[in-house]
C-alpha cells in the first residue's frame, strides 16, 4: 500500500468543466509539475456523462499511471470499479463507505468529504482512508459549498482524527499552504488553483515546492 499522506501533499482534482482548455493536456501539464494524486470530478453544467465520461476517465487514468500517479474517481463508484481506478472520493451524501468496501478490491482507497468533526469522527469510525477537510476558504468552483471553516477548522478536526490522512480543500491558493500544513494537514487539494492557471506545470510545481515530502 502506498504512504498515502505522501500522495495527498499535492491532490488534484478536475473535470472537463473546470477548464476551457483540453483537460489531458491540463492534466499532463499538471502531472509533469508534480502533482502526487488525482481525481477525476465530473459534476456541474455540462458534466460529461455515460461512455464520454467513461472514455475521458479512462484516458486520464492511463496519464496518471504513465507517471505513476493514483487515479481517484469522484462518487461514481460504478465507474471507478469498472476502469480499475485506484480509489473513489464520496460526500456525506454519497455511497456509504461500508458498502464500497464490499464491492471494491482491499487496497482501493476510499476518501470522504467532511465539513466538521462529528462527520470526521464518522468517516474514521466507517474506515475512511482519507478525508477532504474543507472548504477552507470560499470558493465559487462547487456549486453547493458549505461554509469555509479556516485553519482553525482543520486544527479542530486534525484533533479529533487523530493520525487519519487529512488532505485540505476549498479556495487554496499557494500563499495559502503554509497556514494550511501549519495547522494538521497533509496535504493541499485545488481545482482551480491548477487547472485554470496560465501554466497548470508551474502552478503544481509551486504547490509542491512548498510541502516537503514528510
Ligand atoms: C470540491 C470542493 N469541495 C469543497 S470546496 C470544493 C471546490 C474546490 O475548488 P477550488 O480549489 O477551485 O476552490
Ligand atoms: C468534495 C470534495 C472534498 N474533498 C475532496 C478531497 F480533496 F479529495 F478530499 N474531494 C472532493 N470532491
Ligand atoms: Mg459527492
Amino acid at each position: 500500500m502506498m504512504n498515502l499522506k505522501r500522495c495527498l501533499r499535492v491532490y488534484l482534482i478536475m473535470g472537463s468543466n473546470n477548464t476551457v482548455r483540453d483537460p489531458l493536456s491540463v492534466l499532463e501539464e499538471a502531472l509533469k509539475g508534480g502533482i502526487t494524486l488525482f481525481q477525476y470530478r465530473e459534476k456541474g453544467a455540462n458534466a460529461k456523462v455515460g461512455q464520454e465520461k467513461k472514455e475521458l476517465a479512462m484516458k486520464m487514468k492511463r496519464l496518471c499511471h504513465k507517471y505513476s500517479v493514483p487515479f481517484i474517481v469522484n462518487d461514481d463508484v460504478l465507474l471507478a470499479l469498472e476502469i480499475g481506478a485506484d480509489g473513489v472520493h464520496v460526500g456525506q451524501d454519497d455511497e456509504i463507505v461500508a458498502s464500497i468496501k464490499a464491492q471494491c478490491p482491499k487496497d482501493f482507497i476510499i476518501g470522504v468529504s467532511t465539513t466538521n468533526s462529528q462527520e470526521a469522527n464518522q468517516a474514521v469510525k466507517d474506515g475512511a482512508d482519507y478525508i477532504g477537510v474543507g472548504p477552507i476558504y470560499a470558493t465559487d468552483t462547487k456549486e453547493d459549498v458549505k461554509l469555509p471553516i479556516g485553519l482553525e477548522g482543520v486544527a479542530e478536526i486534525r484533533s479529533t482524527v487523530g493520525d487519519l490522512p487529512i488532505v485540505a480543500i476549498g479556495g487554496i491558493k499557494t500563499s495559502h499552504v503554509a497556514g494550511i500544513i501549519q495547522a494538521g494537514a497533509d496535504g493541499v487539494s485545488v481545482i482551480s488553483a491548477i487547472s485554470q492557471a496560465k501554466s497548470p506545470k508551474i502552478a503544481a510545481r509551486q504547490l509542491a515546492s512548498l510541502i516537503n515530502p514528510s
